[in-house]
């Protein structure tokens, strides 16, 4: 007997429960896909993002499918004939379904669940949450939450479970629908290392996001003194950007060079007399000594010329860092500035168009800049 909507609250989110998903049909997959209408702020970014440098630690269990698939980028794949070992192969962690006691307690208890346990690659503030159950139509889970905490250092999957660490509730217990994208608002202002994941009794995730600010660690930063202030390990973000036709602008400030011309940024051929940029907020204020553009994997389309203007803070005039220079395709461009300077925004234009694969921004905050920093870690971490 399906069950309807009504039958279920509404989840403490953007999203309304999409019920069970119909058996695939054959064709697109994704045609009958329930996507959540959502707007965010253009500088969110996935906290839980394997590129960034998370990692699913620990599940209780994964028979059907890896844990290690719930962070990947890029949406979920489904191929209808490829079975495995296991049984259907999926791309998303699943666990195996859940009996009760005896064969007269042939069911789950109210409280068994399955979890998974998420290093967060940068640490932050978590906005919105997405439990993507793509593909998973007849078995995702009845329900999901999502805990988060905040540990100091590496602990290990065992300290994190232990009575030391205490998780604070982002997302309460909540019905999902199947193949779709549950979204759900959150409102903690605190700054979190770890997420729990939880299925209830049991089921199948293909992805997990988790939107926010990245709140670097003031002291090791300081302890650095120079380091890329753009960086989006470090608090650098992408604010705005001309063009996202191909790529988006972010790319070009996640860790490490850029493995394909899709990992950077390309925009699309101008057929006008402008130019494409991309605006950027550094950690914080600081003092701007060296920058590296770097075009990898960008040839018959790299952006021609590049130069850097710089302001200190939204309302103040924009300033030249480095004059229009021209680039070489596929090439890290280590570029010295005429003369060091001080400001928390940048800007990067590029002529006529084109792409670049990473910008970093090498330089110390100023003593103003440091002290909002570590201000804003210790509100936070409060
Ligand atoms: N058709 C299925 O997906 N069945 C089972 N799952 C896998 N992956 O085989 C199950 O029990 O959920």
């Amino acid at each position: 007997m399906p069950r309807t909507p009504a039958e279920h609250p509404a989840p403490a989110g953007d999203t309304s429960f999409t019920g069970a998903a119909e058996p695939y049909a054959g064709g697109d997959p994704y045609a009958d896909y329930r996507a959540a209408a959502h707007t965010a702020p253009a500088h969110w970014v996935d906290l839980a993002d394997r590129r960034l440098g998370s990692g699913v630690v620990a599940a209780n269990d994964e028979f059907f499918a890896d844990r290690e698939n719930l962070l990947l980028p890029g949406r979920a794949e489904f191929h209808p004939g490829s079975f495995g070992h296991k049984g259907k192969v999926m791309d998303g962690w699943e666990t195996r379904r859940r009996r009760g006691g005896s064969a007269g307690r042939p069911h789950p208890l109210a409280d068994d669940h399955d979890w998974a346990l998420i290093r967060l690659g940068a640490p932050g503030v978590v906005r919105a949450v997405v439990v993507d159950t793509a593909h998973f139509r007849g078995n995702h889970p009845a329900a999901i939450s999502v805990e988060a905490a905040s540990a100091d250092g590496t602990p290990s999957p065992d300290e994190l479970l232990g009575p030391a660490v205490k998780w604070t509730e982002l997302v309460p217990r909540t019905p999902v629908g199947g193949h779709a994208e549950n979204r759900f608002t959150v409102r903690a202002e605190r700054r979190f290392t770890h997420l729990r994941l939880n299925q209830h009794p049991d089921g199948g995730v293909a992805r997990l996001r988790a939107y926010g600010e990245v709140v670097p660690d003031p002291r090791w930063l300081g302890t650095l003194g120079t380091f890329d202030l753009v960086a989006l390990e470090n608090g650098g973000r992408v604010e705005e950007a001309s063009d996202l036709f191909y790529s988006p602008a972010v790319n070009t400030i996640r860790p490490g060079r850029a493995r394909r011309m899709d990992d950077g940024w390309e925009t699309r051929r101008r057929r006008d007399r402008g130019n494409d940029w991309i605006r950027y907020r550094l950690a914080e204020r600081a003092l701007i000594r060296a920058v590296e553009i770097d075009t990898a994997h960008l040839k018959g389309n790299s952006a021609g010329w590049a130069s850097l203007s710089l302001r200190d803070g939204p309302h103040a005039p924009w300033t030249d860092l480095l004059p229009r220079t021209r680039l070489e395709p596929d090439t890290a461009h280590r570029l010295l500035p005429p003369e060091p300077a001080i400001g928390a925004e940048l800007r990067l234009d590029v002529y006529p168009d084109g792409g670049i694969a990473r910008l970093r921004v090498f330089g110390e905050l100023t003593p103003d800049g440091a002290a909002r920093l570590a201000e804003r870690h210790r509100e936070l971490s409060a």
